[in-house]
């Protein structure tokens, strides 16, 4: 499988706290990979790290062959990789259809207005609606809808079904293997193992800053007993 993304010896700090030490890992192209971890092992660090918000750097980060080290953080959009925080950064006072809009267009290959709302109906209906007014589970899926727009080859997704209701994250579910036939390449930080083991293709196991274990979803059983004892699970 070709590498999309590709990281290698990523180093990262919050100031004086070294928080990423070495991790190396890769995302194929239209492959959907999980990292999997305990709280503050550095998930979320990796995907800032990988989108340039963290500068703080030291490695290699390659996407579909670009030197990403040398990307600003305002031009990681514009070589492909579109990030959906945990806090979903939906602008409160303005309406669904506008916060769609608000993102450029980047590249061909995304999808239009009629596209996202036959992906999200919820969105369409409430599509007059600000963003203060809407449900946690509408919020995830307008951050999510917002990105799609803008045609990006992968998506980076932190925690997108935490704190939503069972049905909303089933929902969630479809519309990430939704995109994944369309060819999107996802990467996905998830604490929610059951959801995560339904719709990645491979794993990884982050531990203190680095990528401990790696492997594909058909490996799930016999890793159970490692990832009880790492994750609780
Ligand atoms: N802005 C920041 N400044 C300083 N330290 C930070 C900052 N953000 C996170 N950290 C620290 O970096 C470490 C890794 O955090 P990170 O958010 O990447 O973990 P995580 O694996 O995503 O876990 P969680 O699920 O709790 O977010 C933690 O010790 C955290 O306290």
């Amino acid at each position: 499988m070709v590498a999309l993304l590709e990281v290698r010896g990523l180093n990262a700090w919050y100031g004086e706290s070294h928080i990423l030490h070495g991790v190396d890992m890769y995302v194929g192209e239209g492959e959907t990979v999980t990292i999997l971890g305990r709280n503050g092992v550095g998930k979320t660090t990796t995907l800032r790290t990988i989108t340039g918000i963290v500068r703080a750097r030291r490695g290699k980060i390659s996407f579909a062959g670009a030197d990403m080290m040398q990307v600003p953080l305002h031009k990681t959009a514009h070589k492909g990789i579109g990030f959906v925080p945990e806090e979903r950064g939906i602008f409160s006072t303005l309406s669904v259809s506008e916060n769609l809009l608000l993102p450029p267009v980047v590249a061909e290959g995304g999808m239009n207005l009629d596209e996202i709302y036959e992906l999200f109906p919820n969105l369409y209906e409430r599509r007059a609606s600000a963003g203060t007014k809407l449900s946690g589970g509408e919020q995830q899926m307008l951050a999510i809808a917002r990105v799609l727009r803008t045609g990006v080859k992968m998506l980076l997704l932190d925690e997108p079904t935490e704190g939503l209701a069972p049905v909303i994250v089933q929902r969630i579910g479809e519309v990430l293997r939704k995109l994944k036939e369309r060819g999107m390449t996802i990467l996905l930080v998830e604490q929610n193992f059951r959801f995560a083991s339904r719709i990645a293709d491979r794993f990884y196991l982050m531990d203190h800053g680095q990528m401990v274990t790696e492997f594909p979803v058909g490996e799930l059983p016999q890793r159970m007993d490692t990832l009880h004892s790492v994750l609780g699970v």
